[in-house]
């Protein structure tokens, strides 16, 4: 397969969508990118890695970071996770709190807000640094040019009254042990975190791998538990609009309000695309289509 030439076809093709979306603007620090901002890369297991447009520039990964936070949590205590978040899709925005009133407290899954919040929370028993450690557990898995923007994460401290909503009602119902501030804290600072497409390629494939970094060989989760996150990823990744990605692209994803959308094809590769411009849903436009062209071209999907 030649990778690269079909980088550059999709790029191509896909970059006359821009002007159809808008650039979040709740957290006031992200409304100030360049909507037309474009990069795709792509990594093999083996090591090869494909890259067009803005692949190797920096930029804030937001909700993507919950997986990351997911892995280091399983990572630590297990199915212990399990016993506090579900693994349900909530067919509802990222940010949502009514279902939270329904479900006593009990987030539907990690890759909504409420759910990430609670697995920081379960973080904060166990890491004496945090911030530290989440940046040094990413860079484990082969990502290196990564870092957080403290002006993105203080914007989000600063304006995220729905998180801080999410966590106090959880925190009525004993779903978070620690203090609320402390726990917004933690989750703003690993939304903020900043990596390329190139990095976040390198960073997910341990989830094609079984849980192995393949560059490395460090086993970082077992291959159940890695292949549980993927099955996550594919119901949970993109809130209420799941149904919609798997429908067009097939594959285990995790998007984030930055623009950054990042996939897995498990034995095979991981693949990362950048854009910011995004749909009502949160979720980047020429993301998702660029990842659609790219499954329907190679063919590769899960099913
Ligand atoms: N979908 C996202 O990327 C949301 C992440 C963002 N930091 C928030 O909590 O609102």
């Amino acid at each position: 397969m030649n990778y690269q030439a079909l980088l550059d076809e999709i790029y191509t093709e896909v970059q006359p969508l821009f002007g159809q979306g808008h650039v979040a603007d709740y957290i006031p620090e992200l409304a100030k990118i360049d909507g037309r901002k474009f990069g795709i890369a792509l990594e093999t297991v083996e090591g090869e890695c494909f890259k067009i447009g803005d692949a190797t520039e920096r930029f804030s990964i937001q909700s993507i970071s919950k997986v990351f936070n997911l892995a280091l949590g399983i990572r630590i205590v297990g199915d212990q996770v399990w016993e506090r978040v579900g693994v349900e899709p909530s067919g509802n925005p990222f940010n949502s709190l009514v279902q939270l009133e329904y479900e006593k407290g009990i987030p539907r899954n990690p890759f909504i807000n409420a759910g990430a919040l609670v697995i920081t929370d379960i973080l904060l028993d166990h890491l004496d640094h945090p911030n530290e450690e989440m940046l040094a557990f990413v860079e484990k898995l082969r990502c290196l040019d990564i870092n957080y923007n403290e002006e993105v994460a203080q914007s989000e401290i600063q304006t995220g009254y729905t998180n801080l909503a999410l966590a106090n009602f959880m925190k009525a119902y004993q779903n978070i042990n620690h203090g609320v501030e402390q726990v917004l804290d933690a989750y703003s600072h690993q939304c903020s975190i900043e990596m390329s497409c190139v990095g976040l390629a390198k960073s997910f494939l341990f989830l094609a791998n079984g849980g192995i970094v393949p560059k490395t060989g460090e086993r970082i989760i077992t291959a159940i538990q890695a292949k549980r996150i993927n099955a996550i990823m594919l119901t949970c990744g993109f809130y209420d609009e799941a149904g919609a990605f798997a429908y067009l692209v097939g594959l285990p994803g995790k998007s984030g309000v930055g623009g950054g959308i990042v996939a897995v094809i498990p034995k095979k590769l991981a693949i990362a695309v950048w854009s910011p411009e995004l749909n009502e849903r949160g979720n980047s436009i020429r993301g998702i289509r660029a990842l659609e062209l790219f499954a329907t071209r190679t063919g590769m999907s899960v099913f």
